[in-house]
C-alpha cells in the first residue's frame, strides 16, 4: 500500500495458479453477497475462504465499496514473483477512509492469514499505531520515495511500449482536441526529474537507479487545487472538480499579458495569451459578475498546472536535466493539465524539453513497496538456506 494525503493506493499479485482455478470456477461476487455471507457465520469461516471471496469480490468490480476504484486498464499480466506467474490488480480508495478500511480487514480476519502489512507514504507512519490496535498487524513501512524510484524503473521495463508517452500537438490553454499520445523510449533515461504531482509535490533528480535526491518540492498541489475548488466551486470530489474545469475559461478569471499590454510583451518573449496574474481579473467586481464557478475552477486548475510546470523547469535548469518525467494521481484522468504541461515545457524551452508522462500515473510507490517486500522475502529465504 501508498497511504497518501488524498489517497491510499494498493497493489496486489494474483498468482496465475489462483487466476486459473478461479477461472474455472469464477463467482462474481457483490457486495450484497459479501455481506451476506460476513453476517451469517464469520466467525466460524475459515480464514482462506474468507480470503477467497474478499479477493473473487475485488476481481469482479470494478467500484469497491463507496469510493474505492480497481484501474482495470492498468493490470499487468505474466508478471513473475517468487517464481510464480501472474497479474497485478491496481486499486485506490480515499485515504480519509483509512478506518473503514482497517474495520474491512478485521472482518474479513486478514490478520488471521498474515501479520504483517507493508506500506509506505506518509500514511504507514500515522497509521502504524492503527494498525496495531485494530488488526493485531506489524505495518512494516518503507520510504515513499525510494519505492516510488523502484516502481518506476519496475513499471517501464515490464511495460517499455506503452508506459512512457508525450503529447503531440498540444496549445497553451489544455483543450488541444487534436493531440494526440505519442508513445516515448525510455529505456535509458537517466539522468532524469521525476516531478510527483500528489496532494502536494516533490520534484527528485534521478541520476541512476539508486542515486537521486528529492531537490525540491511545493505545497501548491493537487490537494490545493481540490480543496480550492470545493472552496470556490461548492464541488465535492475530483471528479466532479475536473467536469467543471472542463466547462471554464480561465480567461474569465486571470489576467492575461493582453490585458495588461492589449497586446504581447514582445521584449522578453512573453505573448498576450500568457497569464500575467492568476485570478488577476477577480480584483474587479464587473468581472467577478462576468464569471462562473467552471471559470474558477478552470483557473485553479491552470494557476496549479503552469506554476509546477515553471518550478519542474526551472529545477531541471539548475541541475542540468533535459527529461522531467511527470506521476502521480493528480494527473489521473486530467487531460487538461498534461496537455498544459506538455505545451508550456516545449514552449518555454524553445523545443528542447519535452514533458513525459507515465500511464500507471499514481501507483508507482505502491508497487516499490511491494517489490521491497518481495526483496525482503527472497532474502529472508535465503538466509534460511544457510
Ligand atoms: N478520486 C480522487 N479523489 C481525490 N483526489 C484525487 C482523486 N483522483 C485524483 N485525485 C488527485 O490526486 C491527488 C493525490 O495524488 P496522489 O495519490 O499521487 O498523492 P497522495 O499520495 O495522496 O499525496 P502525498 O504524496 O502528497 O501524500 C489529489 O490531491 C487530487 O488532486
Ligand atoms: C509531504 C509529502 C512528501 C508527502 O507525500 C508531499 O506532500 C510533498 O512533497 N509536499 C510538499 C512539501 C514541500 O513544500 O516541499
Amino acid at each position: 500500500m501508498d497511504i497518501g494525503g488524498s489517497l491510499a493506493k494498493v497493489v496486489f499479485f494474483e498468482p496465475n495458479s489462483k487466476a486459473d482455478g478461479a477461472e474455472k470456477k469464477k463467482r462474481i461476487v457483490t457486495k450484497h453477497d459479501l455481506t451476506r455471507n460476513l453476517s451469517s457465520d464469520s466467525d466460524n469461516s475459515d480464514a482462506d475462504d474468507n480470503f477467497e471471496m474478499l479477493a473473487n469480490y475485488v476481481l469482479s468490480n470494478h467500484y469497491l465499496g463507496d469510493n474505492g476504484i480497481r484501474d482495470q486498464r492498468l493490470e499487468m499480466h505474466d508478471q513473475q514473483f517468487h517464481g510464480q506467474s501472474g497479474t497485478l490488480h491496481f486499486i485506490h480508495f480515499l485515504t480519509s477512509r483509512m478506518d473503514e478500511c482497517f474495520e474491512f480487514a478485521k472482518t474479513f480476519r486478514l490478520p488471521d492469514l498474515s501479520d504483517v502489512v507493508c506500506a509506505t507514504g506518509g500514511g504507514a507512519y500515522k497509521y502504524e499505531g492503527n494498525c496495531k490496535e485494530i488488526l493485531g498487524m506489524k505495518l512494516r513501512k518503507y520510504d515513499e520515495l525510494e519505492c516510488l524510484i523502484k516502481g518506476i524503473h519496475y513499471i517501464y521495463a515490464h511495460n517499455p511500449l506503452s508506459e512512457c508517452y508525450f503529447w503531440e500537438g498540444v496549445t497553451s490553454d489544455g483543450s488541444s482536441p487534436n493531440a494526440r499520445k505519442v508513445p516515448y523510449d525510455f529505456g535509458d533515461p537517466y539522468p532524469y526529474i521525476v516531478v510527483n504531482f500528489g496532494s502536494g509535490v516533490s520534484i527528485l533528480a534521478v541520476q541512476s537507479p539508486d542515486e537521486y535526491y528529492r531537490v525540491t518540492g511545493s505545497s501548491i498541489g493537487g490537494g490545493t487545487f481540490l480543496g480550492l475548488c470545493c472552496l470556490l466551486t461548492g464541488c465535492e470530489t475530483f471528479e466532479e472538480a475536473l467536469r467543471m474545469a472542463e466547462n471554464g475559461d480561465s480567461t474569465k478569471v486571470d489576467k492575461l499579458v493582453r490585458d495588461i499590454y492589449g497586446g504581447s510583451y514582445d521584449k522578453f518573449n512573453l505573448p498576450g495569451s500568457t497569464v500575467a496574474a492568476s485570478f488577476g481579473h477577480m480584483m474587479h467586481e464587473n468581472k467577478r459578475k462576468q464569471m462562473s464557478k467552471s471559470d474558477l475552477a478552470r483557473a485553479a486548475l491552470v494557476t496549479i498546472t503552469n506554476n509546477i510546470g515553471s518550478i519542474a523547469m526551472m529545477t531541471a535548469h539548475a541541475q542540468k536535466i533535459q527529461r522531467i518525467v511527470f506521476v502521480g494521481n493528480f494527473l489521473r484522468t486530467n487531460d487538461i493539465a498534461m496537455k498544459m504541461l506538455a505545451h508550456a515545457l516545449n514552449y518555454w524551452s524553445q523545443g528542447t524539453m519535452k514533458a513525459l508522462f507515465l500511464e500507471h500515473e499514481g501507483y508507482f510507490g505502491a508497487v516499490g513497496a511491494l517489490l521491497k517486500l518481495s526483496d525482503q522475502v527472497n532474502t529472508e529465504k535465503n538466509n534460511n538456506k544457510q
